[in-house]
């Protein structure tokens, strides 16, 4: 797959696209395994520096992930009430913030896409074309988004909204689920074309399909969970251990309301937190 690789948006993109996108990942594993190892062997784990940071008035989780080597860094899901504590510890780090990913346009809080691109020059957006949302690099299932020698491969995962995605590390035998898959939940269907159906099918077939052994890592908890595993989530995750017409049944009944900042969330969210912004937050792209 990575040998495939073009280069996108004058040569600062690599991304490399499946030769069938819809094919999953883990069978073309199985079918090159060699290829797979070499991968792994070219990046090892020790070479990648990984973060798991915390907002604590949306419960979201952002993760920060750099080539030690290269010092090429990603941040996915970042809020904005907090770009200024990524940045900063972005130059304390030394790293050289390449993308700024978001799983998903948000509901509930204003992605830190817009502020970061002003307080670490150079990076650039991303989202999923599906998504709609306007960004500097739109990503598709099977392209994958590298950073040094290391890579996160991009599965469409919908149902939530139509353009979620999740990211997965082989290397660090990771995947970063969004809203699509939480530690014994998933995300609500109620809104933003969200589909119980849909997200099923994506949960099953893009992330409960990985070895058992990789990690879990949402873009909220709202219980103190930090992580889980694909294997917990396939034995203990409450509503997609059931069967498909159940999970359904549960989802039309959660009951749950609106997250309260959905009106200011979503238009700065379709533009990946450029414009669009309350006063207050317009200020500070503005200073
Ligand atoms: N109370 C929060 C919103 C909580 C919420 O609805 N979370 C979403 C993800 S953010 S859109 C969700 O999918 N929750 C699933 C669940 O089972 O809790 C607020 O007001 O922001």
């Amino acid at each position: 797959m990575a040998m495939l690789g073009f280069l996108k948006s004058a040569g600062r993109v690599a991304l490399a696209r499946n030769p069938s996108p819809f094919l999953c990942s883990s069978l073309k594993q199985a079918a090159v395994p060699s290829l797979f190892r070499m991968m792994s062997a070219l990046a090892s784990q020790n070479d990648v520096l990984f973060r798991q940071l915390f907002d604590r008035e949306t419960c979201t989780y952002t993760y920060l992930l750099a080539d030690t080597q290269t010092k090429e860094a990603v941040l996915i899901d970042p809020v904005i009430d907090l770009a200024e504590r990524d940045a900063k510890l972005v130059g304390e780090l030394g790293l050289e913030l390449k993308y700024v990913m978001n799983t998903h346009v948000h509901a509930d809080h204003i992605t830190g896409t817009g502020l970061l691109k002003k307080l670490v020059p150079g990076c650039q957006s991303v989202i999923a074309e599906v998504s709609g949302a306007v960004a500097d690099v739109l990503i598709k299932h099977g392209e994958t988004v590298k950073f040094g020698e290391h890579e996160l491969e991009v599965r469409s995962t919908p149902g939530h909204t139509n353009g979620c995605v999740t990211y997965v590390s082989h290397n660090l035998k990771s995947v970063f689920t969004g809203d699509a898959l939480l530690i014994r939940g998933c995300g609500r269907t109620d809104f933003q074309e969200g589909s119980a159906e849909t997200l099923y099918e994506s949960v099953h077939s893009q992330i409960l399909s990985l070895p058992e052994d990789y990690v879990v890592y949402p873009a909220h908890d709202y219980k103190g969970n930090t992580s889980s595993s694909v294997g917990e989530e396939k034995q203990f995750n409450p509503r997609l251990t059931k069967p498909k017409d159940e999970f359904i049944e549960i989802m039309n009944n959660l009951g749950l309301p609106y997250p309260k900042k959905i009106d200011i969330s979503l238009p700065p969210n379709k533009v990946c937190g450029l414009y669009n912004l309350p006063d207050e937050l317009a200020a500070k792209l503005e200073d």
